[in-house]
């Protein structure tokens, strides 16, 4: 079966065959347009017949995505956060609006660790969410990602975009561009380590998650312990199916 994560940039999928997943794809989409690209995909995943979608992204996007999947004659199931589900309890007062990509990443870490978890999610938001020894969520935050957080004060001011790259040398910038990416990953390793620190003091946290488009590029800069994922949202997605259908959905 196909498992799709539609996050708020980027349309990601893998196929997992009960036992194996396959390598990540990857096609950004904009305004509002799953694009071209995911239907030359889809054609060539014909021997799905079954989708597991991951969904945060506009109704628009949904729909798109929901209308391919369906001409591919491809089966789809929407998960939303629940109440109480794949071993943890939800601590939202409306459950299914946590957003079901962190629900999943955090029961994903949570079924491994057994213990109080701390899931960092850096995409187009940087998320954090807790969970205790017993698996039930402490809440979490949402904060803008690195990068539309340099954008949006590109747009309400006279400044230039950030730079792509992060210099080799980490010192303090000497060019505008650079001061602007510099400052997107104080602000995210800000963020991090400190809602790091306080997973450590409340639940006993030894390390973080990181996951998301972001981890890679933030990992070298962090200052705690981590353990990197980039699957936990796919992982929470088998564990969905596995709850759901048994263990064996295909
Ligand atoms: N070279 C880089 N310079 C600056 N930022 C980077 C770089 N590489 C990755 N990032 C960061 O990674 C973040 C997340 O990337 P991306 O939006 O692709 O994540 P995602 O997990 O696919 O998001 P979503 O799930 O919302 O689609 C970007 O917002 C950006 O901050
Ligand atoms: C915060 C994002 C955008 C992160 O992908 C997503 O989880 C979402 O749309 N959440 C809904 C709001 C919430 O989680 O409270
Ligand atoms: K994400």
């Amino acid at each position: 079966m196909l498992l799709i994560d539609l996050g708020n940039s980027r349309l990601k999928w893998r196929q997992w065959d009960g036992q194996t997943l396959s390598p990540v794809e990857t096609v950004p989409h904009q305004d509002g347009q799953l694009g071209s690209a995911f239907a030359v995909h889809l054609s060539a995943l014909s021997n799905s017949h079954k989708a597991s979608v991951s969904c945060v992204a506009r109704p628009q996007l949904r729909d798109a995505l929901e209308r391919a999947l369906d001409h591919a004659d491809i089966e789809s199931e929407w998960p939303a956060s629940p109440a109480h589900g794949l071993g943890l309890s939800n601590s939202y007062s409306q459950p299914e609006r946590l957003g079901v990509d962190r629900f999943l990443a955090l029961a994903a870490a949570y079924s491994v660790a057994g213990s109080a978890c701390c899931v960092i999610d850096v995409g187009t938001a940087t998320t954090v969410d807790l969970c205790d020894d017993q698996g039930i969520h402490q809440g979490g935050l949402i904060a803008p990602g690195p990068v539309p957080l340099s954008q949006a004060l590109s747009q309400q001011t006279a400044l230039p975009r950030a730079a792509d790259q992060m210099p080799s040398q980490l010192g303090w910038a000497t060019n505008t561009e650079q001061a602007l990416q510099l400052g997107a990953l104080h602000t995210a390793c800000g963020l991090i380590e400190r809602s790091f620190k306080l997973a450590q003091i409340q639940l006993g946290c030894e390390y973080a998650w990181l996951t998301g488009g972001g981890a890679a590029w933030l990992a070298p800069y962090l200052d705690i312990p981590l353990k990197r994922d980039d699957d936990l949202v796919f992982r929470g997605l088998i564990l969905h199916q596995q709850e759901t259908h048994g263990l064996d959905p295909l």
